[in-house]
């Protein structure tokens, strides 16, 4: 496919190079090609775009506009979206090694969270409250909260950016947006169609660049009134401290170590498949991958076989090939990161039942690749058990009791997600109320859509993305108290 991309950063409405003049080159996961090269920014270019998004907050008219305005924008981004869902997922797989139909999937669901968020922009309008006071008016209203840093991974580029974006803008604020370094493109394009939809100059802007620089930058820069941040729990605990300089609101989605419980009177051959869905799809490098398998010790050798066998079939590939089901990791480092975690389990006891290597097709040299990857005889002291590998690793454990699951897909400093296989409905509503987790899925796993909130108990993050409470992310609330009828206190 052949895409005119401007490949620079979008700043105070201009297309521009890095301030040095650096740059980044940009590789496909799946045969190490060069697929870009892009401006590389740093604090110079960051403190840019914060002097221009502060001037467009300040001074600007997006705050005021009104929000069915604001939301009719939105909306024409959703449409641009899906106009050019072909190119963006083209673009998007190119970048990160996912299969092309999942890449569209992620495109659909993007254009629904700019529409939903278009739709419901104009439906956050406040309250008169009864006040205490005679004669009096008490009124709740919300405002946007200023100048938003928003900050993404790599595994997901445009849908994560998307759940920051649309919420922000909708509610009248002004933001710059940093993409992971190794992952820009669909952003750019992203930027170009916000540009098109007519957002004017200064109200969002893009810089590319690394965490160290533009990251940091964003989050300890006094100018910036909220940062939100998509990535790992170590960067996310830098960028609170970071953020404490000026007192920022702040809104952390970080990772998870998801367990998923299957009972014995689960649907066996649904549960196996959900089980697989949930660890390998975009090979197991989701944020929500149910890789902690927590099953009941009458069926666990039946359910083990099961996955085992499916998984000796899965076909890895270019995303772009039809047959494709796995694609390769991120990069080289990551890849050597997921060795070590399972070179870890096995040294920790664990049984490795399948993969547990590189695969050694010589076609798939190249790129990135580790067979997807079962290991049993977990328990939950093992670093493969607690740690959050973010590739396509399964831990096995067993239970004979529901307490005891419950209590086991509780072991964990991370609460994001967790899934229960069972056709007892009341067990499952016992099970879902005791998770400590921000989704529970019942005979489903990884499911996510713009209407439901998203977001992580424990370390697993703050605050919540998607559904009303993502727009209450970027609003401030305000109490305005009118006396219509006001006296001398007389006090002093
Ligand atoms: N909870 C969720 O919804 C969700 C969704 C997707 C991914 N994730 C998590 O993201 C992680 C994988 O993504 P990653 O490897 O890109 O994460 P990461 O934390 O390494 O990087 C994320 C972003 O932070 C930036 N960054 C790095 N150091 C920084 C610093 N000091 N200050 C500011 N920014 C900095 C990076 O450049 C990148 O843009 C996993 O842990 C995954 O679970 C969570
Ligand atoms: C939030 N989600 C599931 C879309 C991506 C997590 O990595």
């Amino acid at each position: 496919m052949n895409v005119n991309l401007k490949l620079k950063q979008y700043i105070n409405g201009e297309w521009v190079d890095a301030n040095s003049e650096e740059t980044r080159t940009i590789i496909n996961p799946f045969n190490q090609e060069t697929i870009a090269i892009v401006p590389e920014g740093d604090e110079t270019d960051t403190k840019a775009a914060i002097a221009a998004a502060r001037e467009a907050f300040d001074h600007g008219e997006w705050p005021t506009t009104p929000a069915t305005e604001r939301g009719v924008i939105v909306r024409k981004i959703a449409e641009f979206i899906e106009r050019d869902k072909e190119e963006l997922a083209y673009l998007e797989s190119l970048d990160t090694g996912k299969t092309v139909e999942e890449s569209r999937g992620d495109m659909d669901d993007i254009a629904g969270v700019f529409r939903y968020y278009a739709e419901i922009a104009d439906k956050n309008g406040g309250e008169i409250i009864d006040s205490p006071v005679p004669n009096s008016i008490s009124k709740v209203v919300h405002e946007p909260v200023g100048v938003c840093g928003q900050i993404t991974p790599w595994n997901y580029p445009l849908l994560q950016a998307s759940w920051k974006l649309a919420p922000a803008l909708a509610t009248g604020n002004t933001l710059i947006m940093k993409p992971s370094e190794i992952t820009p493109l669909t952003h750019i394009k992203v930027f170009e169609l916000i540009e098109e939809a007519g957002v004017p100059a200064g109200v969002a802007n893009l810089v590319l660049g690394s965490g160290a620089t533009v990251g940091a930058e964003l989050s300890s820069n006094e100018d910036v009134d909220l940062i939100s941040f998509t990535g790992g729990i170590v960067t996310g605990k830098k960028i609170m401290q970071a953020a404490s300089s000026n007192v920022k609101k702040l809104a952390l989605e970080l990772g998870g170590k998801n367990p998923n419980v299957i009972f014995a009177d689960a649907d066996f051959d649904l549960a196996v498949d959900q089980a697989l869905n949930g660890v390998f799809f975009h090979a197991g490098q989701i944020c929500s991958a149910g890789t902690r398998l927590i099953v009941e010790e009458s069926i666990h050798d039946e359910f083990v076989n099961a996955l085992v066998e499916r998984v000796k079939k899965f076909k890895l590939g270019s995303g772009f090939d039809e047959d494709t089901q796995m694609g390769p990791l991120i990069s080289a480092e990551h890849l050597a990161k997921v060795e070590k975690y399972v070179e870890a389990g096995v040294e920790e006891g664990a049984t490795l039942a399948v993969g547990g290597k590189r695969p050694e097709d010589p076609e798939l040299q190249n790129g990135f690749f580790f067979l997807p990857t079962i290991f049993t005889d977990c328990t939950t002291d093992m670093t493969v058990v607690q740690e959050e590998g973010f590739g396509p690793v399964i831990t096995v454990e067993k239970f004979t009791k529901e307490e005891e699951a419950v209590k086991l897909a509780n072991d964990s400093i991370y609460g994001l997600a967790g899934g229960v296989f069972t056709n007892d409905i009341a067990k499952a509503e016992r099970c879902a109320a005791k998770m400590r987790m921000g989704t529970v899925w019942i005979n489903e796993f990884n499911l996510y859509f713009p209407h439901a909130p998203w977001g992580g108990y424990k370390q697993s993050g703050i605050g919540r993305e998607l559904g009303k409470l993502g727009i209450e992310e970027y609003t401030e609330t305000k109490h305005i108290f009118q006396n219509l009828k006001p006296e001398q206190i007389n006090w002093f």
